[in-house]
């Protein structure tokens, strides 16, 4: 079960310091090539209803530039399900999203919204795109997700890593189980599990060791990192401590 664990590397940020200025650069498909060459397992952007970092030509770019997987985020609604059809990316995660929210704040209620999001998952499935589902380690979403025939789920680590941050290690801590116990419910159900939202080179390892857990997709914090040490060898250095925690 504790195979291979692969890191997605998702560049999003790259397109929010070039439209800081509204200019060519950085350029997120020059990103994704560096976090290739670095090893990246593969590259995850999410094109969000309102543009503010990745936008359509950006998708169209990483689909055709990069060799690696492109794992394309966005919202469950037409729009979104037309794009993904059009370019097919290797797959596809549906996340929550909200206008005023600053970064994705929950996993999505698929449990609440089962026949709606079931009628996105199967046109993408047979267009060959592996379907996630950005999910809490909640069985409600896990066993929903289950149902309407998600590939994957992604749990959100985001209050994992929040508490973290704070200092509030015993409820990081708390946070960390239900993640292993969600972890395992979904790999029981047949579900392949990846996780992400927050995580650091100092928060990552609990997550990295739970060993139902295939793929972590990391991006804000790398991006960071990128400033000091250059795209690269925050890749590398995340993917040591990875590696570290899985052995
Ligand atoms: C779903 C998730 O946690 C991220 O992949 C998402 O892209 C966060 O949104 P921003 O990148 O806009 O912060
Ligand atoms: N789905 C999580 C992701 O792609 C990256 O989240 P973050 O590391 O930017 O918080």
């Amino acid at each position: 079960m504790a195979g291979k664990l692969r890191l997605g590397v998702n560049i999003d940020h790259v397109a929010t310091v070039r439209n800081a200025r509204g200019s060519a650069w950085p350029d997120p498909l020059r990103a994704a090539l560096l976090a290739e060459a670095a090893g990246a397992d593969g590259i995850t952007a999410h094109l969000r209803e309102d543009r503010r970092h990745i936008r359509d030509a950006d998708m169209e770019a990483l689909r055709a530039g990069i060799e690696i997987p492109l794992n394309f985020e966005c919202a469950a609604t037409d729009e979104m399900a037309a794009i993904v059809l059009r370019l097919k990316p290797h797959a596809v995660c549906l996340v929550p999203e909200r206008r005023e929210e600053r970064t994705t704040e929950g996993g999505l209620d698929v449990a609440g919204d089962e026949n709606r999001l079931a009628h996105y998952i199967a046109p993408l499935r047979d267009a060959g795109c592996r379907v996630s589902m950005f999910i809490g380690h909640d069985a409600r979403q896990i066993e929903a997700s289950a149902r309407i025939g998600a590939a994957v789920v992604e749990l959100h680590t985001g209050h994992y890593s929040d508490l973290h941050a704070e200092g509030r290690l015993d409820e990081a801590e708390a946070e960390l189980a239900a993640l292993r116990k969600g972890a395992a419910l979904a790999h029981s159900l047949g579900l392949e599990v990846h996780a992400g939202h927050g995580l650091t080179f100092e928060n990552v390892a609990p997550v990295a060791a739970i060993p139902e857990v295939m793929e972590l997709n990391i991006g804000h914090f790398l991006i960071g990192e990128a400033i000091y040490l250059g795209l690269g060898p925050a890749i590398e250095e995340m993917r040591r401590r990875m590696d570290a925690a899985r052995a």
